[in-house]
């Protein structure tokens, strides 16, 4: 299909059908070291990172090339390629960029390695969801609309759906809305977090157990793969299950039907599965840190949520949810001025959960707009001492703006605060290591990676 005179530009993301769908042109990012190896990606609504990291979409074996090299987004506006703090730069000709427009078929150095974007082939057409909204998330991004209209189909049917998405980008939100538009609804939705449950307990709290099964269990207890029937079981941090346990959910799943621990006989459910994890669950299988089969058992419908920098469009709706849910409701005016433009500057690692935190934030302390991203930059790393006590009337400053919020919220944004405090203090202290903070916290390493993903905090010495 050869674009007319008006049509856009092939290399642009563009709505149509009067908003309902996307026309998104076929891009392949390739990508060719000194040596001839070549590595392809699709550029579409993702953007494609580049880099020699496993966790990059395209893994260059070139030892130029740093972890995390390069970024190329699909905009309305066209392609743009976005240098990620490289050590030895991305050159367009003979200059260094931090960002820029990119035409298709224009090579661009990462290292000693040769970029281009190649059309091919015929655009295609996305559906797009209307509103903007699913469920209780929110989103007006082409990404989000995209993602919303892929889930709403999805929704409809019985398959296993896998969420994949950084920590707080609204995994859970959009597992609960999928049971909200499924046939289901009326069911329960039960949430089960593998991430926080101790490996010896995962295994009888979804699968059950009979009386007697282990030292303790003084009734049978149907785990929560049954309690979840006629409705959806949201199995949250599912990278986290034990290898061990893998195999009988699997079954599980494959049979429809459970075996409670300490018992002989099978007992059948019918929940819909809907699992989610932060982590990189293809590439854990093909390294044999997660059951293959598993993996693409769950796997029937895979959708990535997109990390909140890659969806900076949405920040002002989002902004908006949070301040009218605020008690009392509140709006942008209530926000100093420059805020929104100073939301839009931040890179947001801890996603959707750190922006609704810093909007209560800012609410209490409008003051304090300027300090409150900078922190949030500069990460654990920038750990400060811990401020000497306050003094009474210290603390009774502080408290005034708390007495504005009911107990709950004001409870839980006190929480926040002292977790991020404390763990930032003790990795500061630890100068980053992980391990020892938290040997000295007294919780697990997975803990720690737990909390800093919440926060958004990285560690000192991680890119
Ligand atoms: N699209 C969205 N619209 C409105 N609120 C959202 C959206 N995405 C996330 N949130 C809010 O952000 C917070 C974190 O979301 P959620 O717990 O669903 O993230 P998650 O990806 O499941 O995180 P984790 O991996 O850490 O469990 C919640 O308060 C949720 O309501």
């Amino acid at each position: 299909m050869k674009p007319a005179r008006d049509e856009p530009e092939p290399c642009t993301l563009t709505s149509v059908d009067r908003d309902r769908s996307l026309r998104m042109p076929s891009l392949r990012v390739r990508v060719t070291s000194p040596q001839g190896h070549v590595t392809e990606a699709p550029l579409d609504i993702s953007p494609v990172i580049v880099g020699t990291g496993q966790d990059c979409t395209l893994v260059v074996p070139d030892a130029r090339v740093s972890r995390r090299h390069c970024e190329l987004r699909l905009t309305p506006e066209g392609i743009f390629l976005r240098d990620l703090g490289s050590k030895n730069g991305t050159l367009l000709g003979q200059t260094a960029i931090l960002e820029a427009r990119l035409a298709p078929r224009v090579a661009v150095l990462v290292g000693d390695s040769e970029l281009v974007v190649h059309p091919a082939g015929e655009p295609r057409l996305v559906p797009l969801s209307p509103t903007g909204m699913f469920g209780d998330a929110i989103g007006r991004s082409f990404a989000m609309r995209a993602l919303f209209a892929k889930l709403e189909r999805a929704a409809a049917t019985e398959q296993t759906l896998l969420l994949l998405g950084e920590s707080g980008t609204g995994k859970e939100v959009l597992a609960r809305a999928i049971h909200e538009h499924s046939p289901r609804r009326n069911g329960p939705f039960v949430v089960f977090d593998c991430g926080a449950t101790t490996a010896n307990l995962v295994e009888s709290e979804l699968f059950g157990h009979t009386r007697g099964a282990f030292t303790g269990a003084q009734a049978a207890h149907a785990g929560l793969l049954e309690e979840a029937s006629g409705g959806t079981l949201f199995i949250d941090e599912i990278g986290e299950l034990p290898l061990e346990l893998q195999p009988k959910l699997l079954r599980a799943l494959e049979a429809r039907q459970v075996r409670r621990l300490g018992a002989s006989d099978f007992r059948p459910f019918d929940a819909r599965v809907v699992a989610a994890t932060h982590r990189n669950l293809r590439a854990r299988a093909a390294e044999g840190q997660f059951r293959e089969d598993l993996y693409y058992r769950l796997a029937v419908v895979e959708v990535q949520v997109p990390a909140l920098r890659e969806r900076k469009d949405d920040l002002p709706a989002l902004v908006e949810r949070f301040l009218a849910a605020h008690n009392p409701p509140r709006s942008l005016a209530d926000l100093p001025p420059n805020a929104l433009s100073l939301l839009a500057a931040h890179d947001w690692p801890g996603n959707v959960r750190e922006l609704r935190n810093v909007v209560a934030r800012l609410l209490l302390f409008p003051e304090t707009v300027d300090e409150l991203l900078r922190p949030l930059k500069e990460g654990a790393a920038a750990a400060r001492p811990p401020a000497p006590a306050p003094g009474p009337a210290a603390a009774a400053a502080r408290l005034d703006p708390l007495l504005e919020m009911p107990l709950l919220e004001a409870r839980e944004m006190v929480m926040e605060q002292f977790e991020r405090s404390y763990l930032t203090a003790w990795l500061g202290r630890h100068k980053g290591n992980i391990s020892r903070a938290a040997g000295a916290m007294g919780v697990s390493r997975q803990l720690v990676h737990k909390l800093l993903d919440k926060h958004g905090i990285r560690p000192k010495g991680e890119p």
